[in-house]
């Protein structure tokens, strides 16, 4: 390689030299070099078959023996000291905008980058209420705070389609009680993750309830069958990492300054995407009912006068500009609040009719400079993202 060569590799390091080598002869060596518009960044030894590569969860897919960059591995590196998040999630944090001393709730909160991210802008002080629905990913939530010395976080197990508080049992007396009929659209209308959380709401019931709801169709056979599995194995060792993990049973209404809901989505904007499962226009929509579920818990969750930041890592409008045209319709006393920083596109104005009659109502002129959608095939080079942010005005309107 002489010095006037057009090299794409002069800038880097001596060191690196001969691995660059291999790669700039395999640059005229092979013809699709440049159709494919991959980055080259060494070579190594397939450990997984490539049908394995896509299909195992974890392990070592590529033995990489020349390498371009000399980057180490980032596992357990520095831990405490940093913690690795792609550009629109640190942007999330800094669109809540959380002041020291303020009451935060984040409602989806594991594994916890942005709570952590959220409890540093606090400088510590304050609170920051971490919530997910899981054990193991709470637990994650306090290991990741207790790594990075972080005080203000307090993590509990909850669910956040319930986490307004209930009301006390003397209040109750009007509402459905455990095993009482409900109505239906309840349970039409919620998405596979909701379908779980009713049948495990009902293993604490009676058998006799599931079999009720199995006789009239409303869960399905297979999840008839996993809650008897649950009834007869218990909890299952996934249920428990280990750590003390306290449950939640909600909190008042309006008792937050801010809340974050970086709602559960179809994830379409993730990269790379190696286990995706199947998407359907069916399991959009389930996503999207989910989403407004937690968001009008979020709502009530949030004083008059505080802020709330939906965001999700998928590029699937339904459930991002549709969820801002849904919460705008809904709650006159919400309005779209301009963020900082401002690094995402604008979001989508319009509807989209489906053929089925569907029709999904997007944003309205004035409202996309508002909102920011991150496009994974823009030059920004960042995974799909959306993020819009609430001024809460006051309830009574
Ligand atoms: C997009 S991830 C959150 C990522 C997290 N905010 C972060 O920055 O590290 C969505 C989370 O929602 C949680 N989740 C899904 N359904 C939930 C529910 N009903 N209640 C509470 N958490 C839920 C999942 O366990 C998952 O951890």
């Amino acid at each position: 390689m002489s010095d006037t060569c057009p090299s794409p590799f002069n800038s880097v390091h001596e060191e690196c030299r001969e691995t660059l080598m291999i790669g700039y002869i395999n640059l005229f060596a092979d013809p699709y070099y440049v159709e494919r518009k991959g980055l080259y960044i060494g070579q190594g030894t397939t450990m997984l078959s490539r049908a394995g590569i896509f299909r195992v969860s974890e392990g070592v897919a590529v033995d990489m023996v020349h390498r371009v960059y000399k980057l180490p591995s980032f596992r357990d590196l520095l831990e405490g000291e940093i913690f690795l998040q792609n550009l629109p999630s640190i942007i999330t944090a800094h669109a809540l905008d959380p002041r020291e001393g303020e009451r935060i709730l984040d409602m989806c909160a594991a594994p916890g980058g942005k709570t952590t991210a959220i409890a540093i802008l606090m400088k510590d002080k304050g609170e920051v209420i971490a919530v997910d629905r899981s054990h193991n990913k709470v637990f994650e939530i306090q290991k990741l705070a207790a790594e990075m010395g972080l005080k203000c976080i307090t993590t509990y197990k909850l669910d956040a389609l319930r986490s307004v508080q209930r009301m006390s049992e003397s209040d109750r007396k009007d509402t459905p009680q455990c095993g009482e009929q409900v109505e239906s659209n309840e349970i039409s209308d919620s998405s596979a993750a909701g379908i779980e959380e009713m049948s495990s709401t009902a293993i604490g019931g009676t058998q006799a309830t599931l079999e009720q709801l199995r006789n009239e169709n409303r869960i399905s056979k297979a999840e008839l069958r996993k809650n008897n599995r649950k009834l007869k194995n218990g909890p299952g060792r996934n249920n428990c990492l280990g750590g003390r993990v306290e449950k939640s049973k909600g909190f008042p209404p309006n008792s937050f300054d801010r809340v974050l809901l970086d709602a559960p989505c179809s994830a379409l904007g993730l990269r790379p995407r190696l286990f995706a499962g199947e998407v359907t226009v069916e399991s959009l929509r389930t996503h999207a009912t989910y989403q407004r579920r937690m968001f009008d818990q979020a709502v009530q969750l949030v004083r008059p006068g505080g802020v709330i930041v939906y965001s999700t890592c998928t590029i699937n409008p339904g459930e991002n500009e549709a969820l801002v045209r849904y919460a705008l319709d809904t709650y006159k006393f919400l309005s779209l609040a301009s963020q900082f920083p401002r690094v995402g596109g604008p979001g989508l104005v319009g509807c989209y009719q489906f053929s089925d009659g569907y029709k999904e109502e997007w944003l309205r002129h004035g409202e996309e400079d508002l909102v920011q959608r991150f496009d994974p095939s823009s030059s920004l080079d960042t995974i799909g993202f959306f993020i819009a942010k609430f001024s809460v005005g006051s309830k009574d309107v």
